[in-house]
């Protein structure tokens, strides 16, 4: 049996709860961590403040930034190993050092979500040989974008065209945009890392999901990799196709191959 700690109980750790419950006799789902704890039960889960002491095989963080740092450090220095949705805070170089530090003393591992994209495989292959250029562009709906950094460039819901948001690195791209940028952190990861890897974000009037395109070129070759997402029914920055990556990476470690 897997035992199993939640931290969020948002649009992704609803699916990925949902979506684990015909597999109750192989993993139990523990606990979950919230910032509001006004509830003592989520799904009849109890809820935390911070990760119980009690013994747990695997911590997912399906939270926000801050969780990465207040919650995911110390479960990995305790050795339990981790897997990480908000993978944009590892943009902050602290932030990225402290969950390495944590890994590394625990003895165990930090997962990234592969998330809302796609092809990060093919791209840390890549890395191997050499990659000359990656180039990412996350195109979403205005309503995405609600709340963000985004509205500095007027009113969203007006927009009849296409509008670039942002152009820079992927570091600057999770720094200023965290819920919507996660995306460009684990491409840049994967790839040619955090300084290199070149991003664009649109809202876009015309699109009715959320558009990831990755564009990279070195000694392997070209590749271009684009996903039309449908946005999650409970948050329109997350993609649905996020939630499923998690029960995938869950699933993964119960059976007997992984892809
Ligand atoms: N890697 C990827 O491709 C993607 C990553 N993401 C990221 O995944 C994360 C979750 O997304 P989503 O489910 O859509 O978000 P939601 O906003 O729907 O849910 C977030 C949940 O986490 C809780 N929470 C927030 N901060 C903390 C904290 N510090 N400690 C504990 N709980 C906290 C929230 O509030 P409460 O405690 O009140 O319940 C809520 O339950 C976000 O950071 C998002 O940016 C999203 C899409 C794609
Ligand atoms: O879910 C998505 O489409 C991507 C996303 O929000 C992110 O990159 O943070």
């Amino acid at each position: 049996m897997m035992h199993v700690t939640f931290i969020g109980a948002g649009a992704i750790a609803t699916e990925v709860f949902n979506r684990l419950a015909p597999y109750h006799n192989a993993l139990e789902i523990m606990a979950v961590v919230r910032s509001d704890t006004s509830s003592r039960t989520w799904h009849d889960v109890p809820v935390h403040a911070s990760v119980p002491d009690d013994y747990c095989d695997l911590v997912i963080e399906m939270a926000g930034e801050a969780a990465v740092t207040q919650h995911v450090v110390p479960a990995l220095r305790n050795g339990v190993p981790c897997f990480i949705c908000s993978v944009g805070a590892l943009a902050a170089p602290e932030v990225q050092a402290a969950v390495r530090g944590a890994a590394q003393q625990g003895g165990t591992t930090a997962q990234l979500m592969s998330g809302a994209i796609g092809s990060l495989d093919a791209l840390a292959a890549a890395a191997v040989g050499g990659l000359d250029r990656v180039h990412y562009t996350g195109r979403k709906p205005p309503a995405a974008w609600q709340g963000t950094a985004a509205e500095a460039h007027g009113s969203l819901q007006a927009l009849t065209y296409p509008t670039v948001i942002f152009e820079g690195s992927a570091r600057d791209a999770a720094l200023k945009y965290p819920q919507n940028a996660n995306v460009a952190a684990t491409i840049a990861l994967s790839g040619l890392g955090l300084d290199k890897t070149r991003v664009t974000l649109i809202a876009d009037p015309c699109v009715d999901c959320n558009v990831h395109h990755i564009e990279a070129s070195g000694a392997f070759g070209r590749l271009d990799f684009c996903s039309h997402n449908l946005a999650s029914p409970d948050n329109p920055k997350t993609s649905a196709l996020a939630a499923w990556s998690v029960v995938r990476a869950v699933l993964d470690r119960v059976s007997a191959f992984r892809s």
